[in-house]
């Protein structure tokens, strides 16, 4: 690996989001996202993503800890910093009577060194819109403007709050595309989304929020692996779960039946699947809809926010009594 893919873009450190009335948002957490990776923030509705993702675009100055984007502290250095990155806020709230190309040029207008406005609107597959109004547009066209805008200054890092949301099956695929196309030259992604599938397919590492802390991190197949496999079929007629194997010398740490379904949960996959296959070999029956699977990011996520909602309840109604240099600056207060 390079040392420069090495460098961390992006460096969170205890970092904390309190608003008025006391609400901590982000309860001290930290990650750090290296040159041309892609990071996604999964959580909860509420969970804190769009409070931290602000915080590094330094919309917000931080109630406690530390944040670095490019080296710099993103609220207090924003001229360093601004240049250099590229946000997609959750809402673009542009003027709806302007055309698309008139906004993309007014827009472009306030990036020093934007590229031509009607090829970063071709980047996002917009050329065929450019003279229709924003108000016209469908709610994934105007995500698709938002990314645009976005990408106008040719940014080294780029936060994309919920790219994705609204659009259609064939949209979003096209935005993973260009996401790929962006980290594929170099260009470090942070994004936020609430679909599972998205953070599997694009992101080199993640983290899920839950609650303003961060409940796991690492590749998906990380996180993922953090869960047991599961093996399901229908018990042979005849037989008892009693007469399988000793599920417990399988490797099986549970197992739950429903009818006549049997579903086992493992983190020895190959060793149970194996010996629950000789069993029915030798007792020559046919396990009926066996499915054999390795847990999804997805079911991983539903476990560890079950899990931490468990954990956390007793913390869930915390506020701190935070103090007037805590509280946030830009008109966040209630
Ligand atoms: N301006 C504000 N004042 C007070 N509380 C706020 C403010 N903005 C957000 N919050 C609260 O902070 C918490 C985190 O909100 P945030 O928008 O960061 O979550 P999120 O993970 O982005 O959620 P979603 O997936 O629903 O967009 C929520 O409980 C929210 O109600």
């Amino acid at each position: 690996m390079r040392a420069e893919e090495q460098e961390h873009v992006i460096e969170v450190t205890d970092l904390r989001r309190v608003y008025g009335g006391g609400f901590e948002a982000v309860r001290g957490i930290d990650f750090s996202v290296r040159r041309g990776e892609v990071f996604a923030l999964l959580g909860t509705n509420g969970a804190g993503k769009t409070s931290t993702v602000e915080l590094l675009e330094g919309l917000a100055a931080p109630a406690g800890g530390r944040v670095r984007v490019l080296g710099h502290d993103p609220h207090t250095e924003r001229a360093a910093v601004r240049p250099r990155t590229g946000v997609m806020l959750q809402e673009g709230g542009f003027p709806s009577e302007l055309t698309v190309a008139e906004t993309t040029r007014m827009w472009a207008g306030c990036v020093s060194g934007a590229r031509p406005a009607g090829e970063a609107l071709e980047r996002v597959g917009l050329s065929g819109k450019a003279h229709t109004r924003v108000k016209q547009l469908s709610g994934g066209e105007r995500r698709r403007l938002d990314l645009a805008l976005a990408l106008l200054g040719e940014p080294e890092v780029l936060f994309l709050d919920e790219p994705t949301t609204g659009l259609d099956a064939e949209g979003r695929r096209a935005t993973w595309d260009l996401v790929r196309e962006l980290r594929d030259g170099g260009t470090t992604v942070l994004l936020t989304t609430h679909y599972l599938e998205e953070a599997e397919s694009l992101a080199d590492r993640l983290a899920i929020l839950h609650r303003g802390r961060i409940a796991a991190t690492g590749t998906p197949a990380e996180v993922t692996a953090t869960q047991p496999s599961r093996i399901s079929f229908e018990l042979p007629e005849g037989y008892f779960v009693g007469d399988l194997p000793p599920l417990g010398e399988l490797g099986v740490g549970g197992h739950e039946t429903d009818g006549r379904t049997v579903r086992l949960r493992t983190r020895e996959l190959q060793r149970a699947a194996t010996a629950l296959l000789v069993w029915a070999d030798r007792a020559g029956v046919e396990l009926r809809g066996l499915d054999v699977r390795s847990a999804s990011l997805e079911e991983a996520f539903l476990q560890i926010a079950e899990h931490a909602s468990g954990t956390a309840a007793a913390g869930a109604t915390e506020t701190v009594t935070a103090t007037a240099t805590a509280m946030e600056s830009e008109g966040y207060a209630a």
